[in-house]
């Protein structure tokens, strides 16, 4: 334990995400109407976020039938204030849109610098507050709720606080939920943003403020975390930081630092974070990086023996980051810098067990491949055992043939003869893709023998630089039977090559089954 003795606060912090609007900013990114409401039922109902925004009002017609069906099920589930759409000061332009889609809830896009207004609007201040009156008269009509952006605020306070003042001093006697402060640049440092947001909460009290960051100099998080302490009680945030150009803060790095660095409480359940970055990972396909904060591949793997072994002794690495809090568990890299300790965990996990001699005789051989950029991954370690103890790891599982088709304006087909245990069976299949109709007749195959087959959980090709059509693809595809491994084929052809890590992959499960039994 750290032994640090932290006093937890009772205020409960909200979260706004934007992931919805300001998430799909990202360049390439557009979800479809389905994955809007997939994703805003698990922010609002398994993650628990507290509000959401979904879309910006008046952009096309696939945005509207977006919004019309998450309010339909907002309405049906009793969410409608958590639900908001941005709108633009528009006369009614926006607010009917919004209110013809079902929104309860618009989140008015007003100008945080004097620039903006005069030169964007091309409107003196007090034009455009008595616009922004108009609008909120409308939606009072309409029965929509009215929180106001002050877009480009950060510049606002640099070039024209007096133009901030006047704005707030005049938007808080308006019928106004919230006022709502972006870094729309992504400009400010930690310490402007405390500044900043210390002298709206002292000059306007009453108002309730949040603040939206960006994350153009990296800085999102921490300048989250200042505003915190400045005393801001809501906080925007993107699933995996997607947004506008270096985006926004991400919600898994805000939920932590908030809980562990600022010890304050939200409403977000921690154990969904990973799940929910995963659904935006795929609707969005913006991979997340494999080192990103929580999130990322290998941010809770460890690289290095000397950790490995710490993790053995009192768990003398122990910190408050801990992987099941966040629906994952720790790994052990394995490769050049990887000592036994990290070996040894590995193959315990694998369910086996070799004497010092035999261990150390592994260990120089994982280093030997790490020195030559060969990258081992855990599924490798009965093959590397059996090699060095000088065993050769049967092959239980053969191809004998495959013949893949492919021809214009016919479904792609597959039949396979394959050989397990001695035993040679066939079966042929379509699919959607060659390799695809290939896995359907293994599938078959082991539908019939009652067989488990995994699930594919994520299949990436990897081709060297340069563009060689003849070069080595690296196929690596990722299987979940009971917990997720991972196995590789080479070969220049692609499917040829993911058709090896498939028939790597049934080895190992033979041969787990193999040490499991043991
Ligand atoms: C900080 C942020 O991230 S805010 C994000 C806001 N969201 C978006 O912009 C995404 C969706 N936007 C769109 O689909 C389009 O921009 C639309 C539909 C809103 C407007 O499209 P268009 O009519 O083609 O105009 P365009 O995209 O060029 O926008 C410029 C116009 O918006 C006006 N404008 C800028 N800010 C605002 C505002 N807050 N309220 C009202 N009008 C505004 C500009 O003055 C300009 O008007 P002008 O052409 O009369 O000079």
């Amino acid at each position: 334990m750290t032994g640090k003795v932290v006093e937890v606060q009772n205020e409960v912090l909200s979260i706004m995400d934007t992931t919805l609007r300001d998430g799909e900013q990202t360049s390439g990114v557009s979800f479809t109407d389905t994955e809007k409401l997939s994703v805003a039922k698990v922010l609002l109902e398994s993650v628990g976020v507290d509000r959401i925004e979904i879309a910006s009002a008046r952009v096309s017609e696939g945005e509207f039938e977006a919004a019309r069906r998450i309010m339909a099920w907002a309405a049906e589930r009793g969410h409608l204030g958590r639900v908001e759409i941005l709108g633009f000061v528009d006369g009614k332009i926006s607010l009917d849109w919004i209110n013809r889609a079902g929104g309860k809830v618009i989140n008015l896009l007003c100008k945080g610098s004097y620039k903006h207004v005069t030169q964007q609007l091309r409107k003196t201040p007090e034009e455009h507050i008595a616009d922004i009156q108009k609008s909120i008269d409308y939606a009072e009509e309409l029965g929509i709720a009215v929180n106001v952006y002050l877009e480009d605020w950060s510049n606002g306070m640099r070039s024209s606080r007096d133009y901030v003042h006047f704005m707030i001093s005049r938007l808080k006697e308006m019928n106004i939920q919230r006022i709502m402060l972006p870094d729309t640049l992504g400009i400010l440092d930690p310490d402007e943003t405390y500044d900043f947001c210390k002298e709206m909460i002292e000059s306007f009290p009453d108002v309730k403020f949040d603040f939206h960051a960006h994350n153009d100099y990296d800085l999102a998080i921490a300048n989250v975390f200042h505003a915190i302490k400045a005393g801001m009680r809501c906080v925007h945030t993107t699933v995996n930081g997607l947004g506008e150009r270096a985006g926004n803060a991400p919600l898994s790095s805000v939920i932590a630092t908030i809980k562990d660095h600022l010890h304050m409480q939200t409403r977000v359940n921690e154990s969904m974070l990973n799940r929910i970055s995963k659904l935006v990972e795929s609707f969005s396909g913006i991979r997340i990086p494999t080192n990103k904060p929580l999130i990322g591949e290998f941010v809770f793997t460890q690289c290095s023996g000397i950790h490995a072994d710490g993790d053995n002794k009192n768990n003398l690495y122990f910190n408050d980051l801990l992987p099941e809090r966040f629906g994952r568990v720790r790994s052990y890299a394995l490769g050049k810098t990887s000592g036994k300790a990290n070996i040894k965990a590995n193959l315990e996990e694998m369910g086996i067990d070799l004497d010092p001699e035999a261990l150390k005789k592994v260990t120089n051989r994982i280093i030997d491949l790490g020195d030559k950029k060969e990258t081992v991954t855990a599924e490798d370690l009965p093959y590397i055992v059996a090699d060095v103890l000088q065993e050769s790891l049967e092959q239980k599982i053969h191809i004998n043939n495959y013949a893949l088709s492919h021809a214009m304006g016919l479904k792609p087909s597959a039949t396979v003869s394959i050989d397990i245990s001695g035993k040679n069976y066939e079966a042929s299949a379509s699919g959607d893709g060659q390799y695809d109709a290939f896995m359907n007749a293994l599938k078959n195959i082991y539908k019939r023998l009652k067989k488990p087959f995994p699930k594919l959980l994520d299949y990436s090709v990897t081709i060297p630089p340069g563009g060689k059509t003849d070069a080595l693809v690296e196929s690596v595809i990722i299987w979940e039977l009971d917990r997720e491994f991972k196995t590789r084929g080479l070969d220049p052809d692609q499917t040829a090559a993911a058709i090896k890590a498939t028939v790597r992959m049934l080895n190992l499960l033979e041969h787990r089954a193999e040490f499991e039994k043991a």
